[in-house]
């Protein structure tokens, strides 16, 4: 078995936000559905097939205090993915709401090739979070190899999302949400995550200062 065929490496932590923290994530969650709209895939548009969910892109002060907690556990997580220290440029930052039926087609996180961008996802960090008592099941993230094995199926690897934890993989990495069931069909029992993208410049050695300085950048399109 090559290394394509195994399933990509991932991290977990628990416990990530201060229980303040989280509970104000919380709060604010389910006090901004209005400010949702679909989620988009590659170049902005909206696929109900291939990512059926909301997104929060607006800006928000929950993105300064929560990326904080991640960038203080990113030496570590990038240690675990055995993956080589970069200097990150900056994060990308969305919340991301799964209702019944809600899911993700297999994707990455990162252009690749040709289509190389400026400001490539390099790790990807998902933090899970829910009203308690959860009130969603499926949802289970589900990581593949890129290749497919003698059996001619691809191995996987299934992450429970875990309240109040995160799973890191690399961007290239290929992952799926599988299908959500809400039975209330109520917003409040929804899947709830955020998606911190940390994110190279490859092109922005001019000015690179200025840009570390400020943890929170836009990103730019991507394959998903
Ligand atoms: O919510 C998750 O567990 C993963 C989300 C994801 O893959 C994405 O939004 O690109
Ligand atoms: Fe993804």
């Amino acid at each position: 078995m090559n290394l394509l065929q195994r399933p990509p490496i991932h991290a977990r932590r628990d416990d990530v936000l201060p229980q303040a923290e989280h509970a104000a994530l919380i709060d604010w969650a389910l006090a901004n559905e209005t400010a949702l709209s679909d989620s988009r895939v590659g170049k902005g548009q909206v696929s109900d097939d291939r990512r059926r969910a909301r997104s929060f892109y607006g800006s928000a002060d929950w993105k300064r205090t929560s990326v904080a907690h991640i960038d203080a556990l990113l030496p570590g997580i990038l240690a675990d993915l055995g993956m080589a220290h970069f200097r990150r440029d900056g994060f990308e930052i969305e919340m991301v709401v799964y209702g019944d039926g809600g899911h993700i087609r297999p994707h990455h996180d990162t252009a690749t090739g040709l289509s190389r961008h400026p400001h490539d996802r390099v790790v990807t960090i998902v933090y899970h979070f829910h009203r308690e008592p959860q009130g969603y099941s499926g949802g289970t993230l589900r990581l593949l190899a890129k290749m497919p094995g003698a059996d001619g199926k691809r191995a996987c690897v299934d992450l429970e999302p875990r309240q109040n934890g995160l799973i890191a993989f690399p961007s290239l990495a290929i992952h799926e949400v599988l299908p959500v069931s809400v039975p209330s069909g109520r917003f409040e029992d929804s899947r709830f995550g955020i998606n911190f993208w940390a994110q190279r410049h490859y092109r922005a050695a001019a000015g690179a200062d200025a840009v570390a300085a400020d943890p929170i950048r836009a990103g730019g399109e991507q394959d998903q």
